[in-house]
């Protein structure tokens, strides 16, 4: 059965725009676990617009009490800043279960694109070979439609996570031939030995379908809809509770 990776990054996001605690990212990755999510998943990124150093100690320290993992994501190559130390010192400091390495800009919205493993697979294997040395499984971000993704294992890399970003959006278009593309590039990296993580815009209205056609995906991490649907599905006891609390002191 593929896993469950919950992606908190959103809670910040609503934290960070007021300051203070609230949301408090621990108590969701906490409530995520308890509803039965297999592990969390976050992505600081160098702007610190959302997890933050402190946050990636807490969710560690976390998911060590769970015994789940934690999965850490982040660019290994870009450099550190005053509010983010670098994505190898995060993981020196925390040892995450997988370290999901990711080769995204700085300044970048979210997440688009996967590595290039013609060119790429050099400068990542004495990094791969560090983080490995820590304890870390290496899943490498992948475009389904890269022609050398079998390729990414030579670095050391146990799995590639597939970037589902164009899956979403074929999926929203109603054009199949994303999810095709998905489905043939894991049978390659299956039989190149690299196990299957799939995440990015990943939903309830296409997660079914993705996992119909791509099987044996070990973990799917999703955040952004997860989180965006929760406000709808938590939301009428939050309000009902609110008119409650109402009557209650007037009452
Ligand atoms: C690696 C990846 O796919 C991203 O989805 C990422 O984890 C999301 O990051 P943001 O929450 O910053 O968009
Ligand atoms: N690796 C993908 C992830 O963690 C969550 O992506 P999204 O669901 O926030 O798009």
């Amino acid at each position: 059965m593929t896993r469950l990776s919950v992606n908190v990054n959103k809670i910040a996001v609503l934290r960070n725009s007021r300051g203070g605690h609230e949301p408090d990212v621990v108590r969701a990755a906490r409530t995520c676990l308890d509803a039965g999510a297999h592990g969390i998943t976050v992505h600081p990124r160098p702007d610190a617009r959302h997890i933050r150093e402190d946050d990636v100690h807490a969710l560690a320290a976390l998911c060590g009490e769970y015994e789940v993992e934690f999965n850490l994501e982040g660019n290994p190559f870009a450099p550190p800043r005053p509010d983010y130390p670098g994505f190898i010192a995060l993981c020196r400091a925390v040892r995450p279960a997988q370290a999901t390495l990711v080769p995204d800009d700085d300044g970048q919205i979210t997440s688009d694109h996967g590595f290039d493993f013609d060119n790429d697979i050099p400068a990542l294997t004495p990094l791969v070979a560090e983080l490995k040395s820590l304890g870390c499984r290496i899943s490498l971000f992948a475009d389904a439609g890269h022609p050398a993704i079998a390729r990414a294992g030579e670095c050391g890399a146990e799995r590639i996570e597939l970037y589902t970003g164009p899956f979403a959006e074929g999926h929203a278009r109603g054009d199949s031939g994303p999810l095709a593309i998905c489905t043939d590039a894991a049978r390659r990296a299956r039989a190149a030995g690299l196990a299957i993580n799939a995440g990015h815009d990943l939903s309830q209205d296409n997660l079914g379908d993705f996992l119909r056609m791509v099987p044996g995906v070990e973990e799917v991490s999703i955040g952004h809809a997860l989180i965006g649907e929760a406000l709808y599905a938590g939301l009428t006891d939050t309000v009902r509770a609110y008119l409650d609390c109402i009557a209650s002191a007037q009452g």
